[in-house]
């Protein structure tokens, strides 16, 4: 297969906007594409050359890439910067530069085939050590010398992380059920199968090879990161109670960072985050802690990694743990930072998918898989059915140090659901309590320039929250405040990598911000409350016809949730909910 047939979708891709015509578009490519290729395909459309999991780092330094472009333009380096300053990106110079006739015209040979492509990215990536720059570099002219004008631009934006297709997995997932499964009602089950495996291609080979029934039989396996199961939330004890029918597991919630641990058939322990990145580097302490206490020789874990002070017995703030996130020298951090892991699920276990169990049954094969030490920890749990017991448990999590409790459904349909923000976890949080004020993790979208004392810095930032239905980012709020001089300091440098010279395709705003950003920097803001506004896209027409969700008086916590990607913000679907609920609970009640 050519690789232009995927840089002409690209070229496409970036020029529609609608979701529909977004799906149509890539649902074309997929059906041009041979079945021995579709995966790799997926992962391109995904922007990548392998599951995200993987890690496979494709990012080449700019400069670099410049440098092979010059090179196979016969141009110099700082001809190509100009240029790149002149079009806003390294793509489009190199296209220009290459359609030129000043450069000589690409022999009849020109054109790149997909495999050959994705074989010399792979090589790319693995280039390390001594000599590995030029290495890249020359892997990169190589294949730039053969590329057309329009294929050398999505080739260069790919390996400099550039490729702003305005699409995200969700949509990738729509058209190959268009295409291979069927339409609406195989998406669900290609969404289930991304879901326990966060592999795109997996799910494409998976389909291609023996359909949806084999996409069905697929299984969680330790090595690929399930998607985690995330928690919905209510302000009141009785309301929790009543929709878990009566009976809930109350579990603290710890304020740590939440990690998925597998343990592969080889004896290998990994760790990943939400957003699965692998942090086992960062805490050789934790994968210890499991190397020594985790029964099975295969297994899936989660817990939640919190600064903990055993020998007092005392939980230490969030603060510390990513501080020991951005410490260099892990060594010193690890003696800095104690942490403890503080268990809290099982998904597999020596050959077994628990998935399917309801809570009793993972919870028990969780304590049996488990010799517990002092920083290898289950969650307090305890079997409430009292909302007057709910509350005094509330409350005595909050004395305990943690943020409250995740009540958890009980009963014979509490299965893992992975990915689903589901009403099997509902949270209870102390933000809900002490104030009519909740946090919410917004996107920031946009900035404006600051004045006066800011001037020279931006001033202030649009939010976005996510319409996961949509799969696009819409407007919520504009944020100056709770930034302290070295967070608006740190911020230029933190959304550079984002800046987008126009309103990037998947975010829905009606304010004209100084700058714009593609959605990937996730805040904490806390706010007083939500009003509708015809100003604010969020949950537009969602609650009156003509206006959207606004947040009035919204304050950055100081939290940067770099644990969180922009699709695991706040959904304007919760927002809508916030909003319905405050409106029935009054201040205070
Ligand atoms: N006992 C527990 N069971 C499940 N999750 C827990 C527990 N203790 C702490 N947590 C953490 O709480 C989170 C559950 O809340 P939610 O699913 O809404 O995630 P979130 O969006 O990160 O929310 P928050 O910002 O409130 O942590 C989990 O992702 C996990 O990190």
């Amino acid at each position: 297969m050519r690789y232009l047939i995927v840089a002409e979708a690209y070229r496409d891709l970036e020029r529609l906007s609608s979701r529909l015509a977004l799906t149509e578009r890539l649902a074309a490519l997929l059906a041009q594409t041979p079945a021995d290729l579709l995966p790799t395909v997926c992962y391109l459309c995904q922007g990548l050359i392998a599951p995200e999991f993987a890690g496979v780092d494709l990012g080449m330094a700019e400069k670099l890439a410049v440098r092979a472009v010059a090179s196979t333009t016969g141009t110099s380096a700082e001809q190509v910067a100009a240029l790149v300053r002149e079009t806003g990106d390294l793509g489009q110079a190199a296209e220009r530069l290459l359609t030129s006739p000043a450069t000589e015209p690409a022999g009849l040979t020109a054109g790149l085939e997909v495999g050959e492509v994705v074989r010399t990215l792979r090589e790319i990536a693995a280039a390390e050590g001594a000599g590995s720059q030029g290495r890249k570099l020359e892997l990169l002219a190589g294949l730039l010398a053969r590329a057309t004008p329009v294929e050398a631009c999505y080739l260069l934006r790919l390996v400099t992380r550039n490729l702003r297709l305005g699409i995200g997995t969700p949509t990738v997932l729509d058209a190959l059920a268009q295409v291979h499964a069927g339409g609406k009602a195989g998406k669900k089950v290609l969404e289930r199968g991304y879901n326990i495996c966060c592999d795109l291609g997996k799910v494409a080979a998976t389909l291609v090879s023996g359909g949806l029934a084999a996409v069905e039989g697929l299984r969680v396996q330790p090595g690929n990161p399930v998607r985690v199961m995330l928690a919905q939330r209510l302000a009141d004890a009785g309301e929790i109670l009543a929709r878990l029918g009566g009976q809930c597991a109350a579990e603290y919630k710890y304020d740590g960072v939440r990690v998925q641990a597998h343990r592969t058939a080889d004896g290998r322990i990994e760790l990943f985050t939400r957003r699965l990145e692998e942090i086992s580097d960062q805490f050789p302490d934790v994968v210890e802690l499991l190397a020594a206490g985790l029964g099975p020789s295969e297994a899936i874990l989660e817990g939640e990694v919190v600064a903990y002070d055993a020998a007092a017995g005392e939980l230490r703030p969030f603060g510390e743990v990513m501080l020991r996130r951005r410490k260099h020298g892990i060594d010193q951090a690890v003696q800095d930072v104690p942490v403890g892991l503080f268990c809290f699920e099982l998904l597999y276990a020596d050959g077994e998918d628990l998935t399917m169990l309801p809570y009793p049954r993972r919870r028990a094969a969780l304590e049996a898989a488990l010799t517990l030490s002092p920083r290898l920890r289950l969650t307090t749990a305890a079997e409430v059915t009292d909302p007057a017991v709910l509350d005094a448990t509330f409350a005595q999590a909050v004395t305990d140090g943690c943020e409250g409790l995740v009540c958890k459904s009980t009963g014979p349909d509490s299965g893992y659901q992975a990915g689903a923000r589901g009403w099997q976890w509902i949270k209870l949080k102390r933000d809900y309590r002490t104030e009519l004020s909740d946090t919410a993790d917004l996107v920031i979208v946009g900035a404006f320039a600051g004045r006066g004392r800011r001037a020279g810095v931006y001033g202030a930032v649009l939010l976005a929250a996510y319409d996961a239905d949509a799969d696009v980012f819409r407007a919520v709020t504009k944020c100056g405040a709770g930034f302290t001089d070295a967070d608006l300091a740190a911020l230029p440098a933190r959304l550079a990598p984002l800046q987008s010279p126009h309103k990037p395709a998947r975010v829905d705003a009606r304010q004209e911000p100084d700058v714009w950003f593609e959605p990937g920097l996730v805040v904490e803001i806390l706010s007083a409350e939500l009003t509708l506004s015809p100003n604010y896209t969020a949950a537009w027409g969602q609650i009156r016809d003509d206006a959207g969700l606004a947040m009035r008086f919204p304050r950055f916590t100081g939290r940067w949730r770099d644990d969180k990607a922009a699709d695991d913000a706040t959904t304007t679907r919760e927002l809508a909910e916030l909003f319905l609920n405050a409106r029935r609970t009054p201040a205070g009640g």
